[in-house]
């Protein structure tokens, strides 16, 4: 309990060690040392250096001896933002990638995406989509559903069930050519989104929105688009959608809405770019269109592992970043064959590399770079980042607990590393063996790594017997 004078909020636990996250002016600030205290909102209440730790308990009321203290190859990082995953598809994900982008759509998307009509299909999928990612550290994932509307509530559901922060689009489309069966009426998009909205915010989900999901332009009406960016406006929810990801695609844009500047202008026009909208892709934007997206406020989502899996492009993001236009990075399952985060900042950074290769002069992003796209800049590209992204006081705790040592897991450490180092081959190395604890909104999801500590503590008794045998010799 905090005392008479000291904040009303009570502490529900406290941690000991290093933290590593990002902030406006940098991407990677290391604390060393220090506490973090997490109040039973799941809010971050306090963080600070361990030396005060006396002044700290008592202002926060909680006691010294209770403080949990970190491992020497430990560290907590902010949760992974996945800014534009499309649930369904996890289903044909690591396969289906021989061909292009609309090839693709029609040939595997379309018809997959039509089996969630049947809720039994879409439980077992969704279950596993949202455990999967839970496991890989995603703390926050921007959705794509398909367009059923219950099977979408059921992913809102199953996302609140195992504790998971969402943004679930029910997915819009009036038009399609190839999978005629895959589509609605003008008139039943609209209707369902609206049914959809109005159903998810009744359930009053803590972490879960709904999301008003146009496709893309060449799956939409102009009508359709219009009439979705005013029930976003009327209800004040985020958007999502496509633009820019593949030459065919922007070509076709072109064709069908002739009177517009560009494939910006068309989204743009139909009321879709607001200060909530996240679009993927963009590989394509002009400068022109970028200055758009600053204008409005709107951000992109650099999906780079389903931008080379479909031969679609590769993004300039040193030049997104320098046009001040938000951004987060996406997996974008199942063009993109991984659902873990952490291949997204990998392939951003083999990206930036190819960049490099082409263009000596092009300035490669860094990894420091990419652990802020992965976190603070998908909150931020969500607008998320009032509620999580980093480690400042107020924000749900969001985070990761990693042991890079993680016995049976993939890192080998010769000798004691800095924290930079440990990050770095963590980013490079690491998969879900290392994330020993996930935390969202202060509490652990369902299906979190609750096997690992297990693991690291049987690994831990085997060494204490071997070195106990070791001193009786
Ligand atoms: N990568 C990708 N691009 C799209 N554009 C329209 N729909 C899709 C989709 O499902 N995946
Ligand atoms: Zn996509």
């Amino acid at each position: 309990m905090a005392n008479s004078n000291g904040p009303t909020t009570e502490i529900n636990y406290v941690y000991r060690g290093t933290f590593i996250h990002s902030t406006q002016q940098t991407p990677l600030q290391i604390l060393e040392d220090e506490v973090l205290g997490v109040d039973t909102d799941g809010k971050i209440a306090f963080i600070g250096k361990a030396a005060e730790l006396d002044s700290l308990s008592q202002t926060f009321g909680f006691s010294p001896s209770e403080v949990i203290q970190l491992a020497q190859h430990e560290f907590f990082m902010p949760g992974l933002v996945d800014t534009h995953i499309h649930a369904p598809q996890y289903s044909y994900a690591g396969t289906a990638l021989d061909m292009p982008l609309l090839e693709w759509l029609n040939k595997y998307t379309f018809p997959v995406e039509s089996r969630f009509k049947d809720l039994e299909f879409a439980q077992q999928v969704y279950s596993q989509v949202v455990k999967r990612t839970l496991r890989n550290g995603t703390t926050t994932a921007c959705y794509f559903a398909t367009i059923h509307t219950d099977a979408s509530l059921l992913l809102a559901q199953i996302a609140n069930d195992f504790g998971q922060r969402a943004l679930v689009g029910k997915v819009c489309m009036d038009r399609n050519n190839s999978v005629k069966h895959y589509k609605e009426t003008n008139q039943e998009s609209q209707d369902e989104t609206c049914r959809f909205i109005a159903e998810l915010l009744n359930k009053k989900y803590p972490l879960v929105r709904p999301v008003v999901t146009p496709r893309f332009a060449l799956s939409c009406t102009g009508a359709l688009m219009g009439q979705l960016g005013a029930i976003a406006k009327n209800n004040n929810l985020h958007i999502q959608s496509h633009i820019s990801e593949n030459v065919e695609e922007v070509k076709l844009v072109k064709e069908l809405f002739p009177e517009y500047k560009s494939y910006t202008d068309v989204y743009h026009k139909h009321n879709l770019l607001t200060d909530k909208t996240v679009m993927a892709h963009g590989c394509y934007l002009s400068d022109e269109e970028l200055a758009l997206f600053r204008q409005t406020g709107a951000s992109l989502s650099h999906c780079p592992n389903s931008n080379i899996s479909l031969c679609s492009g590769m993004l300039n993001v040193r030049n997104v970043l320098k046009h001040n236009v938000k951004l987060g990075l996406g997996t974008d399952v199942a063009g993109g064959y991984s659902a873990s985060m952490l291949d997204a900042v990998r392939r951003t950074l083999d990206t930036s590399k190819v960049l490099t290769i082409q263009d000596p002069e092009y300035d490669t992003l860094t990894f420091e770079e990419v652990f802020r796209l992965a976190t603070l800049g998908g909150s931020q590209a969500l607008s998320l980042d009032d509620r999580t992204g980093n480690f400042e006081v107020g924000k749900d705790f969001d985070a990761l607990r990693v042991n890079v040592a993680a016995a049976d897991g993939p890192i080998d450490l010769i000798k004691i590393e800095e924290p930079k180092i440990i990050l770095e081959k963590f980013l490079n190395l690491g998969d879900d063996r290392n994330i020993v604890e996930v935390f969202v909104a202060g509490r652990k999801p369902v299906n979190g790594p609750s096997t690992a500590f297990l693991r690291d503590y049987l690994h831990h008794l085997r060494q204490t017997a071997e070195k106990l045998r070791e001193q009786k010799k």
